[in-house]
């Protein structure tokens, strides 16, 4: 195993990945990578019209992404320094099976592997899992315009691919780590104590690992 862990949150919309990325990159002094939100040009249009701006969205995110771990990889995990992203890669393809179709979706299933299977994943996934009304009163409260109108159904089956893909990680890549964390209870936004046992649980976990090396 790798001594210098890469570490990343992941969960479906609204659960709380940038918040907690960026709160454990403090409590821990590590970079944080970060996906782009605001200067994304398609997902306003994407979310008023998921059909027609789709192949355009999930194609901006690849590269941005692709770019961002790219860079990662260089810059923190070739030199063994520990880094966190709010974010995996693969959340790539749980979108992007769900919104595009046909030759589209052929099309960049086979980009997506030729642009990633050779990045670096993490070692490590902080998975926040979360229900529908979790979910829907967070993206409420954080008010972004275009994701008010957002439909029901999409994020309910997106909850599902989550709990799937999560699945599959476990079992195809056996060295990723994943620690599950209910979202529906755990408050690491209002509760110091939920925050630092995470923190404490991931530091440990950080520790057998190197401990094992
Ligand atoms: N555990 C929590 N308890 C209470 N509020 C939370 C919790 N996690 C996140 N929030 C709040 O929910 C909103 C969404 O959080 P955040 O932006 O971190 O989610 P995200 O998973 O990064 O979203 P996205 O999928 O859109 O990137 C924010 O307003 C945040 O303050
Ligand atoms: N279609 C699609 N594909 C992705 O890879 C993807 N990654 C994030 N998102 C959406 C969720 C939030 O609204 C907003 C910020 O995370 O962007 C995505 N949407």
């Amino acid at each position: 195993m790798k001594q210098t862990p890469f570490i990343a949150v992941e969960g479906a919309i609204g659960a709380g990945k940038t918040t907690l990325a960026t709160m454990l990159a403090q409590e821990m002094n590590i970079p944080l990578i970060k996906e782009i939100v605001e200067e994304n040009p398609f997902l306003g249009k994407f979310y008023e019209n998921i059909d027609e701006w789709s192949f355009q969205l999930e194609m901006f995110f690849l590269c941005n992404r692709y770019k961002q771990l790219e860079d990662t990889g260089l810059q923190y995990i070739a030199n063994h320094k520990p880094v966190i992203s709010d974010y995996h890669i693969y959340k790539n393809l749980i979108f992007s099976e769900r919104t595009l179709k046909g030759v589209q979706r052929d099309k960049y299933r086979q980009i997506y592997h030729l642009l990633t299977d050779d990045l670096p994943k993490p070692d490590i996934i902080l998975y926040i899992r979360a229900d529908l009304e979790t979910l829907l009163y967070r993206i409420k409260k954080r008010e972004r315009v275009f994701e008010q109108s957002m439909d029901t159904a999409y994020l309910g089956q997106l909850i599902l691919d989550y709990e799937e893909a999560m699945a599959s990680i476990a079992i195809n890549e056996p060295s990723t780590q994943i620690i599950t964390i209910d979202g529906n209870l755990i408050d690491f936004v209002e509760n110091k104590e939920h925050f630092a046992q995470i923190a404490s649980d991931l530091k440990e976990l950080i520790h057998e690992r190197i401990q094992h090396t």
